[in-house]
């Protein structure tokens, strides 16, 4: 595994792989380190998928805000290193902030009406440095394929829109959320919560649960605004837990709903702070 950190040594050693083998797909997998089983499964996707495999870390600054977590977001390069060597990575590139960013960037992309709700109402701009990194990236890598997890679902959606609209000559591929035993989606911040708040960021799960099965007793007798009620009532049963948004929109538009019956697909979102600790989840529903 070659790991590289200027993006002049990283374009030149996807220039070999493709000179050894002119029909080499490469897939790609942009993270922001601090890897878990949720990241492996995406570059495991990748190696399934492609020839030759291409990961980011990079915590990019553009996409925090001034009072997020971006100096004490958790690193750890060693463990990183040796997770993405044990699920197949080719690549690795890890450039520093001076590398993707030389001088304060003039060019913006940004998504419109994806954006407009859930994370990009939370979170003001992020989405426009995420969308900004994630067309640099890809502009680099110029891989054939890029996976993404959908906890991450609305990231998804921008993502999508970006490629469709900008005619980026890639495949995004959504993958499924890898969680741990009792539930709780795999996320770098897990670390920050507390055992108390460990325990009760279960609700998260088992509120999208109650939603998915008051979907499956029939969508036809229920309405957006009573899944609403039932999951934050039931992430209310936690009462360490601050509730950012519960929200039931078409998916992925993520648009309003009037009524299920008109919707094909649903996605079910939630944002919960425990402390300063902020964990999203979903259940993206096919009606
Ligand atoms: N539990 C998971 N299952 C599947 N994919 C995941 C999971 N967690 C993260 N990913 C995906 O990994 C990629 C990189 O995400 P990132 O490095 O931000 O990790 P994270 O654990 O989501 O961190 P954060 O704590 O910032 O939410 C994204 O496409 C994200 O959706
Ligand atoms: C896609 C991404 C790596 C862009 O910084 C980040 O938003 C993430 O880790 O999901
Ligand atoms: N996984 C999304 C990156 C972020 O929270 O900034």
């Amino acid at each position: 595994m070659q790991v590289l950190s200027s993006i002049s040594e990283l374009r030149a050693a996807i220039r070999a792989a493709k000179r050894e083998n002119p029909d080499a797909q490469v897939g790609f997998v942009p993270t922001m380190g601090f890897l878990h089983e949720g990241h492996a499964s995406l570059l495991e996707a990748a190696r399934a998928a492609c020839d030759v495999v291409v990961l980011s870390i990079f915590v990019n600054p553009l996409q925090f805000g001034p009072n997020e977590d971006f100096e004490r977001y958790p690193r750890d390069e060693e463990r990183d290193l040796a997770l993405a060597a044990k699920a197949g990575t080719d690549i690795v590139f890890l450039p520093q902030v001076e590398e993707m960013y030389p001088a304060p960037t003039r060019t913006i992309v940004s998504v419109k009406e994806v954006t407009s709700r859930l994370c990009g109402a939370s979170r003001p701009g992020h989405f426009d440095g995420v969308a900004t990194v994630v067309s640099k990236l890809l502009h680099i890598v110029q891989p054939d394929q890029a996976f993404f997890g959908m906890k991450d679902a609305q990231q998804v959606a921008v993502i999508e829109q970006m490629v469709l609209d900008l005619n980026m000559p890639v495949r995004i591929v959504p993958c499924p959320i890898v969680r741990e035993p009792d539930g709780l989606a795999k996320s770098s911040r897990n670390v920050y919560l507390s055992p108390e708040e460990r325990a009760q960021s279960v609700v998260l799960s088992q509120a999208l649960q109650k939603a998915r099965l008051r979907f499956e007793a029939g969508a036809d007798d229920t309405t957006p605004s009573e899944v609403t009620l039932l999951v934050e009532t039931k992430i209310r049963q936690a009462p360490l837990a601050v509730i950012d948004y519960v929200e039931v929109l078409e998916f992925p538009s993520l648009q309003p709903v009037s009524s299920f019956a008109d919707s094909n697909r649903v996605i079910v979102a939630v944002a919960v702070k425990f402390g300063n600790t902020r964990l999203i989840d979903n259940a993206v529903i096919s009606i």
